[in-house]
């Protein structure tokens, strides 16, 4: 059962290609808690995110997505553990230190792709995440992700 809003929509002033709705040629994805240390998001790609052979997805796309679903989770997760509601009083805002993509199967082009990420660990400064994307029903991609608390000014 997803909670009513996507993470996305309660963090204000985000301009990220993958994720911020501000940006209109982005890719706006969408990430929701199903639980206590984990969520999940549905990419439906369209026909230009291809990689080489046009039946597959490009790989570039699977780790922007696969990035902005961790960092996006780690940040939503960042105000859970202050006690406060997404995106509400100062702001919190995770960078990706680490982005380490295992490509294990294609994904298809012609069919949502579907991410779940998990927090491992949190400390004050980084949050270990670890992502799975499906397609067709099977993995095609993992990630280890570390996400770096970073100020305003970053
Ligand atoms: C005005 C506000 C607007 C708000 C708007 C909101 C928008 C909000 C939505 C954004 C959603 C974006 C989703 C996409 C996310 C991106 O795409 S971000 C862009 C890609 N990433 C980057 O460009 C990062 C570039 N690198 C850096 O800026 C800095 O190196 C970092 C990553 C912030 C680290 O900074 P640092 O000062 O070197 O940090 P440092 O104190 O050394 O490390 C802190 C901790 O992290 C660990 N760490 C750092 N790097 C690594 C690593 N590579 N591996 C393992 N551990 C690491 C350290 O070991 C340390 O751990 P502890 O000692 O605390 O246990």
């Amino acid at each position: 059962m997803h909670e009513p809003a996507a993470i996305q929509d309660q963090i204000p002033e985000n301009h990220c290609y993958g994720c911020g709705p501000e940006n209109d040629r982005g890719l706006q994805i969408k990430s929701y808690w199903t639980g206590e240390d984990e969520t999940v998001c549905t990419f439906t790609p369209s026909p230009h995110h291809c990689a080489g052979p046009t039946q597959y997805l490009n790989g570039g796309i699977i780790a922007t997505v696969m990035d902005c679903h961790t960092i996006c989770t780690a940040i939503a997760d960042g105000y859970r553990q202050a006690g406060r509601a997404t995106g509400t009083g100062d702001k919190i805002w995770y960078a990706t230190g680490k982005l380490d993509v295992q490509y294990r199967a294609p994904a298809l082009i012609d069919e949502p792709v579907e991410l779940t990420a998990k927090i491992l660990e949190r400390s004050e400064r980084k949050t270990h995440l670890q992502c799975e994307l499906k397609s067709g029903g099977r993995v095609c991609a993992t990630a280890d992700v570390i996400a770096v608390r970073v100020p305003d000014n970053w």
